[in-house]
């Protein structure tokens, strides 16, 4: 089977230039088969608060009335997506990048919620997701950089959260490819105790997981990235990892690198 790596990275990196630059260089050596699905929420976050676009978060997922979805399709689909791309292109990485709603590459459906208006939220699952046409594409040698931007195909732009659109990219792929999962961030991957950089566990499981979030060892990003992982592993994925972002070419190479996730 042919191997594909699905690699997401998020807002952190992106607003960093010289980091972005670093990390696109090393992502742009990798060889063989690979996907770029990115974020942006922190940058979202900084321009909403000079528009004086009040933002709410609710479960890791930010609540996207008009102006926000406006304003997250400019930033996520538009600014950081295209400069994404002109920057794997510098590196001869022949980057092409999408929303959802290009050749309908993820069809989602708005979120309802009993008692939360999330807005203009998608909610996807592996059949959101046009695999023929990633398929096409990766045959082709291109490389897909999806932003966090999807649609309802009744015309409507709606928000995903990136760690969820790399995770079921990644399902949906594993059936007719090999699949590695890394999740880059800032850490040395899940750590046992955040202050710690060194806390970080080698491995998670299932178990291990329900018991360090019960004694509250989880806050913000990380519990949505490792809810996802663990969905993509048990759905297929056969390798998933959370990584730090520099270390992408280590983990590449050794495959040692952060936390892995096993059942
Ligand atoms: N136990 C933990 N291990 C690692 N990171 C954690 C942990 N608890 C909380 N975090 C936080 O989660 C953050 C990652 O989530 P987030 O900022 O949303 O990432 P991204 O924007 O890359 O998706 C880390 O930077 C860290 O501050
Ligand atoms: C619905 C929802 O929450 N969407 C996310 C999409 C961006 C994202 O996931 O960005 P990071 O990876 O940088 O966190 C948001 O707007 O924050």
């Amino acid at each position: 089977m042919q191997k594909v790596h699905i690699i997401k990275i998020g807002g952190a990196l992106i607003d960093d230039k010289k980091s972005l630059k670093a990390f696109l260089e090393q992502f742009s050596q990798i060889g063989g088969a690979k996907i770029l699905i990115h974020g942006g929420g922190k940058i979202a976050e900084t321009l909403a608060e000079k528009l004086k676009i009040t933002q709410t978060m609710i479960d890791g997922r930010r609540i996207t009335n008009k102006k926000t979805l406006k304003l997250v399709t400019m930033v996520y689909a538009g600014r950081i997506n295209k400069n994404i791309v002109a920057k794997l292109q510098s590196f001869n990485c022949n980057a092409m990048g999408f929303s959802g709603a290009d050749g309908n590459l993820i069809q989602a459906e708005k979120r309802q919620h009993p008692t939360i208006n999330f807005g203009f939220v998608g909610d996807i699952n592996e059949k959101s997701i046009n695999h023929e046409l990633i398929t096409n594409m990766i045959n082709l040698g291109l490389v897909p950089v999806f932003s966090a931007i999807t649609h309802d195909k009744k015309g409507n732009l709606l928000n995903t959260n990136a760690d969820t659109i790399a995770g079921t990219i990644a399902q949906a792929l594993s059936k007719n490819f090999e699949t590695e999962l890394l999740f880059c961030f800032d850490k040395n991957g899940v750590l046992e105790n955040v202050e710690d950089e060194n806390s970080n566990l080698k491995t998670i499981n299932k178990t291990e997981f329900s018991e360090l979030k019960s004694q509250g060892k989880f806050h913000k990003g990380i519990l949505p990235k490792l809810e996802n992982a663990f969905k993509a592993k048990e759905n297929g994925v056969q390798k998933v990892s959370l990584i730090n972002e520099k270390k992408l070419s280590d983990q590449i190479k050794q495959g040692n690198e952060g936390t892995e996730i096993c059942l």
